[in-house]
């Protein structure tokens, strides 16, 4: 049996009156690609939030990298938080720097690579950089580094189309060779397509639909086309 790296039974997390997550069973297997799909608060980011710790359910039963989640499993973790700002004074030569001393499993030849492909200047600080230069910073050092689980929660906002796409061919190459699981959650379901082995999709902290991503493309043609299709059912 493959090795599970995360599973969630019956995970519920409410805030207030409000259930954000809501009696989700998941289970993703190492080497696996799980795209989180949803509208503007399906659950998504609440979900990765319970995996790294930083919100705890209400009800049901997670273990990530076959325990709790806790600071033992976030040594493990490669994680991008939803709106993740990096400090405005780093340059991205002191970015990586930092990276290589206080990040777990950093590898500073494959952010050295990863910044060429990336193309952000040495010496540009973090706080004079465009939204989408920041965005490619902060994929840079959670990209390069050797941990089993990478969680990237938005991570193409800011970054133009065209780029998308030629980062969407990196974090492939990137993840083929490292053996790592990835868990992305992202608008921009017509360019990340391509990543997705395993497609998850929530609606109001519920699961619409989950299923394999190539027995759903040959399905609706492709994950673009079936997201439309359940947004449009939900506005209903
Ligand atoms: N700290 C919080 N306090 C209160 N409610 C919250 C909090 N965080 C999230 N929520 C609510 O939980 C629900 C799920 O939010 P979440 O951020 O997980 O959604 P999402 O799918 O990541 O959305 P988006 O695509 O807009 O990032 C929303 O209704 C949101 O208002």
């Amino acid at each position: 049996m493959s090795e599970q790296i995360i599973s969630a039974k019956g995970l519920t997390k409410r805030y207030g009156g409000k259930t954000a997550v809501e009696n989700l069973t998941l289970n993703v297997e190492k080497g696996r690609v799980l795209g989180m799909l949803g509208a503007n608060g399906a659950g998504k980011s609440t979900f990765f939030r319970m995996i790294v710790g930083l919100v705890q359910p209400d009800d049901g039963h997670l273990e990530v990298l076959g325990k709790e989640p806790g600071w033992r499993t976030n040594a493990e973790i490669a994680y991008l938080p939803d709106r993740a700002r990096w400090y405005g004074d780093y340059t991205t030569k002191q970015s990586i720097e930092w990276g290589a001393r206080f990040l777990p499993g950093f590898d500073s030849e494959e952010a050295a690579r990863l910044r060429d492909i990336m193309r952000l200047p040495m010496d540009l600080k973090a706080g004079e950089m465009s939204k989408g230069q920041e965005a490619r910073l902060m994929l840079i050092l959670c990209m390069a580094r050797r941990v089993p689980l990478v969680i990237l929660d938005e991570p193409f906002s800011g970054i133009d189309g065209s780029s998308r796409e030629h980062i969407m061919d990196v974090l492939i190459d990137a993840l083929s060779e490292k053996q790592q699981t990835l868990l992305i959650s992202t608008h921009e379901i017509y360019e990340a397509e391509g990543l997705f082995d395993r497609v998850v999709f929530l609606d109001q902290g519920r699961v619409a639909l989950s299923g394999d991503a190539e027995s759903l493309r040959g399905q609706y043609g492709s994950i673009d086309a079936l997201s439309r299709k359940l947004y449009r059912e939900g506005e209903k």
